[in-house]
């Protein structure tokens, strides 16, 4: 199992669960890999063999040589995680045009290139798992998240696409759509309604994971996927004044 975002609370709670039989050696991958001690003993500890690797989503030509050596040590790759993200600062965005695209850089450019690489992978060991966390920011993109929602809208149609386009490989997409998760990502913030925690998250990735056949499509928690429903009716004028 590769983790891409090996310090992600979600990815390593995602490790924990499927450590062991399911996970194989699990490969955390992360900016300073060296530093990956707690993350390595905790994972450890729920019963997997651990590697780290060094790895910066944002250099898009390392994507390659890092799957490529994961999947050369280990034979193949059964589950890819790809927890990496940031949130960035909206205000900030708004008129520092280089930390929008910095945003959009990591949560969509890099999602998009990474995922692509994994599939072609994937493909041809003809099995795997790949897990994308989309977000409801991207589901409608709201005026107070803008640049990060439209990264995630983006990644949203990109991984759906990607889905149909693996349907038969024997490649399975298994797309999570969080609502707020209070974690440290969103540190110092309000919780939205609705909102869950990265152990919830994983809960629901790992469920998916194991279900074993087809795509899915997981929100999280479940009654997001009805409530969207609603929300993508209402009014631009209503909607422009949605808090974050
Ligand atoms: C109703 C509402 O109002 C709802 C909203 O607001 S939605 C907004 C908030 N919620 C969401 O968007 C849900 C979806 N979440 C995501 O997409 C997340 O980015 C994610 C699922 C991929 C990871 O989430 P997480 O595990 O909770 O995040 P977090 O623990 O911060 O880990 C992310 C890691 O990515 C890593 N990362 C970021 N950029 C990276 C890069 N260029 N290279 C490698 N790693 C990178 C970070 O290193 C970070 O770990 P550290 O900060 O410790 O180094």
């Amino acid at each position: 199992m590769l983790v891409l975002g090996g310090r992600s609370e979600i990815g390593l709670a995602v490790a924990q669960r499927l450590a062991g039989r399911e996970a194989g050696t699990v490969v955390l991958a992360a900016r300073r890999a060296g530093e990956l001690d707690d993350e390595t003993a905790r994972v450890a500890a729920a019963g997997a063999r651990v590697e780290t690797a060094e790895f910066d989503a944002d250099d898009l030509a390392s994507h390659r040589p890092l799957i490529d050596d994961v999947r050369d040590r280990h034979g193949r790759i059964d589950v890819a995680v790809v927890a990496f993200g940031i949130l960035g600062d909206q205000a900030r965005a708004e008129t520092d045009a280089a930390h929008a695209a910095a945003i959009v850089h990591t949560d969509y450019l890099a999602q998009v290139h990474v995922l692509t690489e994994l599939a072609q992978v994937l493909r041809e060991q003809g099995s795997g798992t790949l897990v994308v966390y989309s977000s409801v920011a991207g589901v409608r993109v709201r005026r107070a998240n803008y640049v990060y929602g439209s990264a995630k809208s983006g990644l949203d149609g990109f991984a759906s696409g990607l889905a149909d386009a693996l349907h038969g490989s024997g490649v399975r997409l298994v797309l999570i759509r969080p609502g707020f998760v209070v974690g440290r990502m969103t540190e110092g913030m309000s919780p939205a309604p609705l909102s869950s925690t990265p152990e919830q998250v994983a809960d629901a990735t790992v469920a998916a994971v194991r279900r074993g056949r087809g795509n899915a499509d997981v929100w999280v928690p479940g009654t997001l996927r009805l409530l969207f429903l609603v929300l993508r009716l209402l009014p631009r004028a209503v909607w422009r004044r949605m808090p974050r």
